[in-house]
């Protein structure tokens, strides 16, 4: 079965955010995501909510219930007790824990294991109490050791980090050889039993060779690249429903 794609509203929320008005809607685009088959959304609230606003939870957790209840939910974050409580309220059905400092601009490194087991393992316990599912943001490059660590918190999956993935555009050498870390890691993950997710600027270029190279990947999370694309790909058709509402006649062509 391929992956399935959780689309990340953290993109349009910081679009949102630009005026003190209620478009673009984080839940009207998340509405048309689930409408077109994504099989979840996911945001990343941050403690300053500079995109995602923790108002947006209980309207997006209504959205999935009331309207597409197979459907999931993720949220994913740091586990400060607000991130925790704010999570506990939105009930979502997975959780993706992410050691992101307050300042950072976006995630860029998964958890150290093994320093971090007694931290994660009472966190993964409480949520998983809940009924949650819970998931570590995980570097591309993890051994065996760290990988047993991230097991033994209780979680259920990791979210291998895919920015270097992204980062080698320009370069199918260095991309094959990105991917072929982010394989191994997913492997060893797999043989202890975790599944994997996958995320961070993935795109419609790259996420054919992820998949096909990692075929039992659960799960993509996907915001920057596919809010760019839809951007791109809706423009002609939103100017010229600008130029009609201006007045202009465009005749058959438009
Ligand atoms: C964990 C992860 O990789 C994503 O949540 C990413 O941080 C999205 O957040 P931004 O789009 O706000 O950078
Ligand atoms: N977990 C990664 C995610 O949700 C989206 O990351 P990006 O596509 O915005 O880089």
């Amino acid at each position: 079965m391929p992956a399935k794609l959780s689309v990340n509203l953290n993109a349009v929320a910081m679009l949102r955010n630009r005026r003190d008005l209620p478009w673009p809607s984080v839940t009207g685009i998340g509405r048309i995501a689930l409408r077109a088959g994504a099989h979840g959304l996911t945001v990343h609230p941050r403690p300053d909510q500079r995109h995602i606003r923790f108002s947006d939870l209980p309207e997006i957790r209504a959205l999935i219930d009331d309207e597409f209840p197979d459907r999931e939910f993720n949220i994913e974050g740091y586990p400060s007790e607000e991130f925790l409580r704010l999570v506990e309220g939105a009930e979502p059905e997975q959780v993706t824990l992410v050691p992101d400092d307050p300042a950072q601009a976006t995630s860029d490194h998964g958890w150290d294991f093994v320093r971090d087991a007694d931290f994660l393992r009472p966190i993964v316990r409480r949520l998983k109490q809940r009924g949650f599912r819970v998931s570590l943001f995980c570097d591309p490059d993890v051994d065996e050791a760290a990988l047993r660590a991230a097991k033994a918190t209780g979680a259920d999956r990791v979210e291998l980090y895919t920015g270097p993935y992204g980062a080698c555009h320009d370069s199918p050498e260095k991309a094959a050889k990105a991917l072929e870390t982010l394989c191994k890691t997913a492997e060893r993950a797999a043989a202890l039993g975790l599944a994997v997710n996958a995320g961070h600027d993935l795109t419609v270029a790259n996420l054919p060779a992820l998949a096909a190279r990692i075929p039992g990947l659960a799960e993509v999370s996907i915001g920057h690249a596919l809010t760019a694309d839809a951007l791109e790909h809706g423009m002609a058709e939103t100017v010229q429903r600008f130029l009609r509402a201006a007045g202009h006649d465009l005749g058959q062509a438009g």
